[in-house]
């Protein structure tokens, strides 16, 4: 569940001052945030991940205001409950895709489980690269690596950000649709932000900034 109320925010050394409109998501509620580029939708999905600090309003995630608790709670209640697809990799290059999967479950204070990993890289149909090093798997190996990294460790909302950009129509749909099952499975929201038109019909629930 995640919810926000009069979201505003400004950057430090700039005049604008975002306003962004209200969203209400129920348990595996899902939502796509269109809008083009430049109007602030990274800048939303940071302030929702608590990366950033509104200047005003409210945004509550799992019943918690998540901006009324200190910078530690937030970094670990982040690291619980929520799951980032960013438009950068965030795999770890010296690490191959397994230590990386076992790195990001340790990291957010849930115990290795190499079934679920095993389970989740068969989902994503990556598990003939589970020992390869990162710079040796391609950009749809890399997209699916950074799903699996965002949803291993069972987040409540699943964040990502533009998570299509760089794909064909064919991986486009794919990558959605393997993201839409992921937050399914385990009752996830997700929110999908992005200026690609072509997955809109993918999503029930969408706003344009
Ligand atoms: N750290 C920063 N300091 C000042 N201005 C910033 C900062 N980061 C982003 N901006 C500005 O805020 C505006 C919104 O940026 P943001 O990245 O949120 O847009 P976006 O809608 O995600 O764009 P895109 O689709 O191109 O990724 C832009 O004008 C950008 O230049």
């Amino acid at each position: 569940m995640i919810q926000t109320d009069n979201l505003t925010f400004q950057y430090k050394k700039s005049e604008h001052i975002f306003s962004f409109p209200n969203i209400a998501l129920k348990e595996r509620e899902n939502l796509l945030i269109l809008g083009k580029s430049g109007i602030g939708k990274t800048t939303l999905l940071h302030l929702l991940a608590g990366l950033l600090k509104p200047a005003s309003g409210k945004i509550v995630i799992e019943e918690i205001d998540i901006h009324s608790i200190s910078r530690s709670k937030l970094d670990k209640f982040r690291g619980r409950n929520i799951g980032l697809v960013f438009q950068k990799k965030h795999a770890i290059q010296s690490l191959s895709v397994v230590e990386n999967l076992q790195a990001r479950l340790f990291l957010s204070g849930k115990s290795i489980n190499n079934t679920v990993i095993d389970f989740l890289l068969k989902q994503l149909d990556i598990s003939a690269c589970k020992n390869s090093k990162i710079n040796t798997l391609s950009e749809g190996q890399l997209q699916r690596l950074g799903i699996a990294m965002a949803v291993i460790h069972n987040p409540q909302v699943i964040l990502a950000d533009e998570p299509t950009s760089s794909l064909d129509d064919e991986n486009c749909n794919v990558v959605i649709e393997l993201l839409i099952k992921q937050a399914k499975l385990t009752n996830a929201n997700l929110i999908v932000i992005t200026h690609d038109h072509r997955i809109k019909s993918l999503f029930s629930n969408s706003i344009t900034l």
